[in-house]
């Protein structure tokens, strides 16, 4: 099994450039299953849940040329159907459910089952989609829905949710009628996710507020897209720069979707400038303590949740930081504490004592971004640091050792 080693010390310094978003990709190669038409697509991350969302597209009959940063689709005929061995490896595989659904009023879907960051149940997904007339069983660990023709529906859902919203917007397009989703989810990425369909010939409005409003529309069409550019990245990109009070220049970075990062990395010492999709980022000192409360969008992302925690254990101050979105999303905190940190848990929230250094040793990632959170704590850490599991780093990150070596970092891959 792959391993990281990184000898910690070196302020990152350079210029990197920000890759497509995997939480936007992710929905918009499922989309390609509502129309029969080619979908072009671009600003693709090369990222194993890429592959693996393409595999499963693949597995589906529908076919698929990939070339670097570019991805072509195309569903003519499919098998409506996302076996268990490939949805258990990346959850967002519930995604295919409603675009299935509503094309072919026949689906099967593996369901995820839970996650090592929480219990993540998709009751949203199934409750959005019996709303518009579908018939769902959960059949030997598959969910099954059916439905002759979708109907438009007015649906509430209670907790904000970023893949529900997805597949019910997905699943209205080509229902009859006017669907309304209520508490939708505001993510950029839903927003991308809306503009890909836009082109697709979709009739939606309301995205990037919490009423999305869908017409349903007979039949979608080829488009060509580019995927907007990963905002978790940039984000640990740029705390992984503070952490280590060095200075980068990010370009391609999706700017205005940074503004809850941006304002901690302020509030922790930052400089932090922008001129159009060009982001700098200088950190003279040792970082402030931030307290942090995740939220949904436009709040604070739980996806940024573990990298901020890791700049808090060297950071001069004491910061609380609070997990509202998944239940069990502070795994690296014993990874962390493995390294000297001082963290305590109480429920949800985390208590962080600034020290003033940590020491490397041998920690294991649990998550995706527990792996960026170590890789940031081995990036300050002196001496060297062994990051093991780093699997869960390939599904979202693209060749980050590549790219942090570029900015200086002594890290590389080892077998
Ligand atoms: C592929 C992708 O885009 N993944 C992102 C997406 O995950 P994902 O879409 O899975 O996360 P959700 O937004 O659905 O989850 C938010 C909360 O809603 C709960 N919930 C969700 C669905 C449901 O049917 N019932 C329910 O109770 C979840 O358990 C969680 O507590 O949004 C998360 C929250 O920003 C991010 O961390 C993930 O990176
Ligand atoms: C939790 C994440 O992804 P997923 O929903 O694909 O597990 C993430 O990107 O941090």
């Amino acid at each position: 099994m792959q391993k990281l080693s990184i000898h910690g010390g070196t302020p990152l310094k350079g210029e990197v450039r920000v890759a497509g978003a995997k939480n936007a990709a992710l929905p918009i190669l499922t989309a390609s299953l509502l129309t029969k038409e080619a979908i072009r697509l671009w600003n693709v991350p090369e990222l194993n849940d890429v592959r693996t969302m393409v595999t499963l597209l693949q597995r589906m009959g529908v076919t698929a040329t990939m070339s670097p940063g570019a991805v072509e689709l195309q569903a003519a005929t499919v098998e409506p159907f996302a076996p268990y061995e490939l949805v258990k490896t990346m959850r967002a595989s519930i995604l295919a459910l409603g675009p299935l659904v509503a094309r072919f009023g026949d689906a099967r879907v593996s369901l995820p089952g839970g996650c090592a960051i929480g219990e993540r149940p998709v009751d949203l997904h199934i409750k959005g989609l019996e709303a518009m007339g579908a018939t769902v069983a959960i059949e030997a660990g598959y969910i099954h829905a059916t439905a002759k023709k979708l109907k438009g529906a007015r649906i509430y859902m209670d907790t904000v949710t970023v893949t529900g919203t997805e597949n019910l917007m997905m699943a209205a397009c080509l229902a009859e009628g006017e669907t309304v989703l209520e508490n939708s989810a505001r993510e950029p990425e839903v927003v991308d996710l809306a503009h890909c369909l836009l082109a697709m010939g979709a009739k939606i409005s309301g995205h990037g507020t919490d009423v999305i409003r869908i017409q349903g529309v007979p039949h979608l069409h080829g488009a060509t897209h580019a995927i907007m550019s990963d905002r978790i990245e940039a984000g640990t990109f740029l705390c992984a720069a503070a952490a280590t009070r060095g200075s980068v220049t990010l370009t391609n970075a999706p700017v205005t979707s940074l503004d809850p990062v941006i304002d901690k990395l302020r509030e922790a010492g930052a400089k932090v400038t922008a001129e159009g999709t060009t982001l700098s980022l200088e950190m003279a000192r040792r970082p402030y303590a931030v307290g942090i409360r995740t939220s949904p969008h436009p709040g604070f992302p739980t996806d940024m949740q573990a990298q901020f925690l890791a700049m808090n254990t060297v950071a001069d101050g004491t910061s609380v930081v609070t997990e509202t979105i998944f239940e069990n999303r502070f795994m690296h905190v014993q990874e962390l504490r493995r390294l000297g940190a001082r963290i305590d848990i109480e429920g949800n929230t985390a208590i962080v004592r600034g020290n003033d250094h940590l020491t490397g040793t041998t920690v294991m990632a649990t998550d995706l971004r527990a792996s960026a959170c170590l890789v940031i704590a081995g990036l300050m850490a002196e001496g060297e640091t062994i990051i093991e599991r780093i699997y869960h780093l390939d599904r979202g990150y693209e060749r980050l050792e590549v790219r942090l070596g570029a900015l200086g970092a002594n890290i590389k891959r080892i077998a």
